[in-house]
């Protein structure tokens, strides 16, 4: 089959092949829709429509005439209003607004408003790079670092941010720092030249779909038949394009130089390309790279990875006793829990319809999967399955049995832009440039892991490209 289809991938004229590896399209892009209309997400679950990367993810949207699927939370809307902390036993709802700055918001013991004041007075670091966890705590105290920041990370990373790079993970505070001293004064007075022509070059002119997410303060959007609409309508596209062929269960098993380009060996067979656009993650692609490329694997072998279990749950009526996206945990109250979102908060459209439900996602592990689980493989199901509910119990007070859940382990889902992760994306993008190949990056392992930043690389690893079809 597979030497048919290298036989049929060299017979025909396509200019652009696409290959993945599994039975589907989209990766970590992954809903389930029962036949009563309940989504449930095993993925991504929002999109930020913020910034020039979140423009750009909405005009795509709009480009696949997905307008009318689009499911947005509003700035008004209580999931972006309220996001909860688990903390000494108890929900804590994050300070948020003016009242929270200038209040002390338990499990805080001062406002947020001194630490930023005092904030402006802290000197200017001079590391290349450092923790996130060294950065805050420098620069904001103890306390936000060893609770809000560990939090965000998990949050985001599900990661530990006594590893995660300051530089890499939160460019935006980082060379706020650089620029003018402070994080406060470099977001309130901006960051100067460099970052205006960084800007300039992300210049992304808004779709009416992206206007509408600015004109109506959009915090999060999704879509109403869940996230893998998005990578399902970029398949049929891009199955209409003339001069591009897409194949899935085609893993690309390893790559040679032939001539100015590549031989790409496949199961049982191989095929020719002029360049390759690396969409896979920086350990896949060390893993296919030729022995002659060892110096460009061994730094991209270096861009570890996390595994995520992720258990979604179902219940009965509205069991929540408080309201908002959901609650993150700090590594020092449970190492394993990362947090619970609270699902059917902002997108009830993907609750059955009829008698009200609550559909919850419990996220473990992370940076903390090996210490607390052990291996990915294997593990038995009723075993997270029985931690998740524990701890939607022990959290939020929820003593009724799920009527439905589905578990599983996402293994190396979320790479982890680890303190010097900046020198790697040198080191790899100079090898690639040393030795001529004919290979871009794209993808989650290299300049952020949001849905935004992935689309985007994608595009610019496409647009660097047009100038040589
Ligand atoms: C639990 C979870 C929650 C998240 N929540 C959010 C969120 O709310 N908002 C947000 O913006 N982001 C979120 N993210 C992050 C975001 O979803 C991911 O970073 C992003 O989807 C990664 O996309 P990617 O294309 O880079 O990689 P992947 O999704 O990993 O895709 C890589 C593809 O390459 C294929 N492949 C691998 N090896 C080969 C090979 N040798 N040959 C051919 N194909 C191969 C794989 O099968 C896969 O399909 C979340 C991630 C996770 C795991
Ligand atoms: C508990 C674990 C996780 C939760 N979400 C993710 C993990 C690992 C993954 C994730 N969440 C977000 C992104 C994209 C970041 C971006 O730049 O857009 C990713 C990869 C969004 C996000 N979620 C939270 C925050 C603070 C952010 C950043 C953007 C924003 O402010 O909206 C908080 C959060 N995540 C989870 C929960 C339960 C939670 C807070 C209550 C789940």
């Amino acid at each position: 089959m597979t030497s048919q289809l290298a036989a049929e991938v060299r017979k025909t004229k396509s200019s652009h092949l696409l290959l993945e590896a599994s039975d589907r399209f989209g990766g970590w892009l992954s809903s389930t829709r029962r036949e009563d209309g309940t989504v449930f997400e095993h993925g991504p679950r929002g999109v930020r429509p913020v910034g020039a990367a979140g423009w750009n993810t909405l005009n795509m949207v709009a480009e696949l005439g997905l307008e009318s699927e689009v499911l947005p939370v509003p700035y008004d809307h209580v999931a972006s209003k309220n996001r909860f902390l688990f903390f000494k036993g108890k929900l804590h709802k994050m300070p948020s607004g003016l009242g929270g700055v200038f209040r002390t918001v338990p499990p805080f013991s001062r406002p947020l408003l001194q630490s930023v004041l005092k904030e402006i007075m802290v000197k200017r670091g001079k590391a290349e790079d450092e923790t996130v966890h060294a950065f805050v705590e420098r620069r904001l105290g103890a306390e936000l670092a060893d609770i809000a920041i560990d939090c965000l990370c998990r949050g985001v990373f599900a990661g530990d941010c006594r590893q995660l790079s300051m530089r890499s993970c939160f460019p935006p505070l980082f060379n706020a720092e650089r620029a003018r001293g402070s994080i406060v004064l470099g977001m309130v007075l901006g960051t100067g030249e460099k970052q205006a022509a960084h800007m300039l070059r992300l210049h992304v002119p808004p779709s009416d779909l992206a206007k509408r997410s600015n004109k109506e303060s959009w915090t999060q959007w999704s879509l109403k038949r869940g996230m893998q609409t998005l990578p399902e309508a970029l398949q049929d596209a891009l199955m209409c394009e003339k001069h591009v062929e897409v194949h899935k269960n085609v893993p690309v098993k390893g790559l040679t130089r032939a001539g100015s380009g590549w031989e790409i060996k496949l199961e049982d067979g191989a095929v020719k390309a002029d360049h390759i656009i690396s969409a896979i993650p920086a350990q896949a692609l060390a893993s296919v790279l030729p022995p002659a490329a060892k110096s460009l694997s061994q730094h991209l072998r270096e861009i570890a990875t996390v595994s995520v279990a992720l258990v979604n749950l179902e219940y009965e009526g509205s069991i929540l006793p408080v309201t908002g996206f959901g609650h993150l945990v700090p590594s020092s109250e449970d190492k394993a829990l990362l947090g619970v979102v609270y699902d059917s908060v902002p997108f009830p459209q993907h609750s059955r319809p009829g008698a009200p439900s609550t559909r919850l996602t419990v996220m473990m592990g992370g940076a903390w999967f090996q210490e607390e689980f052990g291996k990915p493989e294997g593990l038995a199901e009723q075993e997270l399955l029985g931690r998740a509910t524990r701890a939607v119990r022990a959290h939020l007070g929820v003593t009724a049995e799920p009527q439905w859940s589905y578990v599983t382990v996402l293994k190396d889902c979320i790479p982890q832009y680890h303190l010097g992760h900046w020198k790697r994306l040198e080191s790899i993008e100079s090898s690639i440039k040393q030795h001529s190949l004919p290979l871009t990056l794209a993808g989650a392992s290299y300049y952020g892991v949001s849905v935004n930043d992935v689309i985007l690389s994608g595009r610019r690893a496409a647009e660097s490209l047009v100038g040589k079809v």
